[in-house]
């Protein structure tokens, strides 16, 4: 094979990664030098020494929950190596030159690195499983909107690039000062915070697609790979670490929150008292799983619980979830008497509902019940185990979240936490928020809707992510054959107004496959709070682009203008969009 394809090989692996070929080329000259130019050793193990180089800054192995520092990591050091690296300090590279001359034993050193890594629990082996769609375009592609930063190795440095505050969120007009409601859980949320240069001073949110000034770019300097280590500063159980080029990308700016809080006017109302004897299992010990007889606490899921003594959800629950979410037939969707979604848009005459998705309520034993914390049928409340990562994704998607270790069938991965509010504030937050907003993090709280008769407004609730949230706001939609779905789990409340929105997977998940899954948008409804986008899933099933083809077809088949009225929805969309 000619060096000219090994390269563009090796380059491809690495985008598979999310690396940009940017990254990865000065490294890869190095390591070619260090193997004086032995492929078989950078081909090895799907390219596991080229990804460890890069990767490797000699503090990933030590994640921890350090609260003292900012959270971020100094730069990649290996990608230094050209004018910018400071002389008097040897790079990691240089030390690996080091080891393999003197060791002249370039297996050894691989599998010793192998074996660190595999300790790790990152499996960059699965790295040729990574989403297909995401390794066709570069990240370099995105525009900056970023300051100005230079790159420096000094740790004192990295103030200039990456602020860890506790400013306040900007808040949208109109929006009156979030009241100090009582948690649905215990931890304060932390400040993540990401760039502020001057064009992002009075907006919250991302933003990545700038107009891409050269002169801009010129100051920026070489791209570094860049790590933050725990953007949950410690709430999770384990870290959520963040992935970013320094150039490439404007760093997310929300407050990162572990449990769900109340923004105003949401009833959630937590109380011992409302809980009866047959929400709970007050006479159980240790772990409901162990009983012969399933406890109070199964009666929800039909008198058997939902997940395996393994932690995993019974293969016949999800699949009766998956089934019934990926077929909206009618049996699977219920109507409101007065939909609070159509009451907002017209209270004195709102349209007829258009309908929910029926869904299956898992219920966890909680403080009432007799179990202890490990007990079995208590797995979202305990939270997030999985190691997972923000990235920057392919196809104008922004973000994303993925997975760093390969995930089994029914995994619980995270929930989705927000704050609560009801669905007038969430419209009216949406009716002042700046229309060039790109991306958006409400989700409905819908499941229940239908059970009650006429919803009072307090009662009809969603989550909103946008400036308090977990890292599930960085999932992604994929239509239809999304790896995750989204389960209704009923803790702390007996009633479903309030709810946790648990993800668990489909199928088993890779590592370093990007986690998705189904928004249920529908793409031609412009009035939803949430808003629809424009999609880029890459599934063969995406409604969205189903939906433009058919548009097309009605468009051609109406003769050369097309239908007026079509274009012009059309073009109120794209407008809306920005
Ligand atoms: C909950 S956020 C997901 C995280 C987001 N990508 C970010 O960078 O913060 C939802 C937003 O992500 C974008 N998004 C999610 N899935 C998408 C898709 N399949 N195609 C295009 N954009 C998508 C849309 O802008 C959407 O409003």
């Amino acid at each position: 094979m000619a060096t000219g394809e090994k390269f563009a090989n090796a380059l491809r692996a690495m985008g598979q990664l999310g690396i940009s070929s940017k990254v990865v080329e000065p490294v890869l000259e190095r390591l070619l030098q260090v193997c004086e130019g032995k492929w078989e050793h950078i081909e090895a193990g799907n390219y596991q020494l080229l990804a460890e180089a890069i990767f490797e800054d000699g503090g990933e192995g030590d994640i921890k929950n350090d609260l003292d520092d900012d959270g971020t990591e100094p730069p990649l050091k290996k990608l230094h190596l050209g004018h910018d690296r400071d002389s008097s300090v040897p790079s990691k590279m240089e030390g690996q030159k080091y080891n393999l001359d003197h060791q002249d034993n370039k297996s050894n050193l691989y599998s010793q690195r192998k074996q660190k890594r595999h300790q790790k629990n990152l499996d960059l082996s699965n790295v040729s499983s990574a989403d297909p769609i995401q390794s066709s375009e570069r990240i370099s592609d995105v525009g900056r909107t970023t300051q100005a930063i230079k790159p420096s190795t000094s740790s004192h440095a990295m103030e200039n690039y990456m602020a860890f505050n506790t400013h306040e969120m900007p808040k949208s007009n109109g929006e009156k000062k979030a009241a100090n409601k009582p948690s649905v859980g215990a931890q304060a949320p932390v400040a993540f915070s990401g760039l502020q240069g001057p064009s992002e001073s009075s907006n919250a949110g991302f933003r990545s697609h700038g107009t891409g000034d050269s002169r801009q770019q010129a100051a920026l300097g070489p791209t570094q790979l860049r790590r933050v280590k725990d953007i949950s500063k410690g709430l999770e159980n384990v870290p959520i670490s963040l992935i970013y080029e320094s150039n490439s990308e404007t760093l997310p700016r929300f407050f990162y929150a572990r449990n769900n809080v109340a923004y105003q006017s949401a009833y959630v109302h937590v109380s011992y008292a409302r809980i009866s004897d047959e929400d709970s299992c007050s006479g159980c010990v240790k772990n409901c799983l162990l009983r012969q007889v399933p406890c109070a606490c199964a009666r929800e899921t039909g008198g058997e619980f939902a997940y395996t003594p393994q932690g995993l959800l019974k293969e016949d629950f999800l699949e009766t979830c998956i089934s019934m979410s990926q077929n909206p037939a009618e049996k699977h969707l219920f109507y409101c008497e007065v939909c609070p979604l159509e009451r907002n848009k017209n209270e004195s005459k709102p349209e007829p509902c258009k309908g929910h998705l029926l869904r299956k309520f898992i219920k966890e034993c909680w403080t009432k019940c007799g179990c202890s914390l490990r007990c079995g049928n208590r797995i979202v409340q305990r939270g997030i185990t999985r190691r997972l990562e923000v990235f920057v994704t392919r196809g104008g998607k922004g973000w994303g979240l993925r997975t760093l270790e390969e995930l089994p069938k029914g995994s619980f991965v995270c929930e989705y936490v927000g704050e609560i509010l009801t669905n007038t504030e969430l419209y009216e937050r949406n009716a002042s928020s700046k229309s060039n907003e790109r991306h958006t993090y409400p989700v409905l709280l819908d499941s229940d809707w239908g059970s009650e008769g006429i919803l009072k407004d307090e009662e009809a609730l969603c989550l909103d992510a946008t400036f308090y949230g977990n890292c599930a706001r960085f999932i992604n939609h994929r239509c239809q054959d999304a790896n995750l779905i989204e389960i209704p789990v009923q803790i702390e409340t007996p009633d479903r107004h309030y709810y946790h929105l648990a993800f668990f997977t489909k199928r088993v998940v890779n590592a370093m496959e990007e986690l998705t899954w189904d928004y249920a948008i529908d793409f031609d409804d412009e009035d939803h709070p949430v808003k629809a986008f424009e999609c880029t899933c890459g599934s063969e099933f995406c409604r969205d682009k189903r939906r433009k083809a058919g548009l097309e077809t009605r468009l051609s088949s109406k003769g050369k203008m097309g239908n007026d009225a079509t274009k012009m929805t059309e073009k109120k969309r794209k407008a809306s969009r920005g």
